[in-house]
């Protein structure tokens, strides 16, 4: 049974508004821009935060929860605020299904939008620290723990075109599901980043660490250092 309201901070209602916060101070989520969504593994239910609104201000009673369907890719409304779900929903919906994501972190840091300015299908970066913090894709056969990628790896996210609508966004990101099994992030042409991950620490962790390794990439470029 899902709840909205919760005193844990890690109640996944709680943990969206603080981190929507979070992200609004780090000036990737100004002006309505950005959006998330959690999957809480006791309940089952997906929450979403709803559409257009100042997501520094949200507060857990303006989510929208939605549980899983009897079909795949059914999702049901539980609990609907008097607001609209995020237009993100759909893309969210398909990470969640395709790529077992328990959180989808959406932002519009100006590090992810320069990027897709300066690089047409990917955005590939080795030999830098942060990088050892991303997934490679590989799990360890005897802790079944995620193994991260070393300094030497190659870090490669695949940048789509933004389209008028975000659900026009889905057929390129599916395509990106399958063309980049190991892709933890996408970016999305002149407007920001989509970040998955298997718990929401670590879709956090990723979704800092992609913005930090874009911005360094960026002030290389302007200084003329070689990537
Ligand atoms: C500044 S409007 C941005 C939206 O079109 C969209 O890209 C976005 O990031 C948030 O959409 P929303 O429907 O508010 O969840
Ligand atoms: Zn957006």
């Amino acid at each position: 049974m899902y709840s909205i309201q919760s005193h844990d901070p890690r109640h996944p209602a709680n943990l969206i508004c603080s981190l929507s916060n979070q992200f609004f101070h780090k000036e990737w989520c100004l002006g309505t821009g950005g959006a998330m969504s959690i999957e809480d593994e006791t309940s089952n239910c997906i929450y979403v935060t709803p559409s257009g609104v100042q997501k520094e201000l949200m507060k857990p009673k303006d989510l929208y929860v939605l549980t899983k369907g009897k079909e795949k890719n059914q999702y049901d409304p539980v609990y609907t605020p008097p607001l609209k779900i995020s237009d993100c929903s759909p893309l969210f919906l398909a990470c969640h299904e395709h790529k077992q994501a328990k959180a989808v972190i959406h932002t519009h840091s100006q590090n992810a939008v320069l990027i897709t300015l300066l690089y047409d299908k990917e955005f590939n970066i080795s030999n830098m620290e942060q990088i050892k913090a991303m997934p490679s894709g590989a799990v360890d056969s005897t802790t079944g723990k995620q193994i991260n990628l070393s300094f030497h790896d190659n870090l490669c996210i695949p940048i789509i075109d933004n389209k008028p609508h975000e659900h026009d966004l889905l057929e390129s990101l599916e395509k990106v599901f399958n063309e980049y099994p190991n892709a933890c992030a996408v970016l999305v042409r002149r407007h920001g980043l989509f970040v998955w991950g298997p718990t929401v620490d670590k879709a956090k962790i990723y979704n800092e660490s992609i913005d930090y390794l874009l911005g360094l990439a960026i002030k290389m470029d302007q200084l003329n250092i070689p990537m």
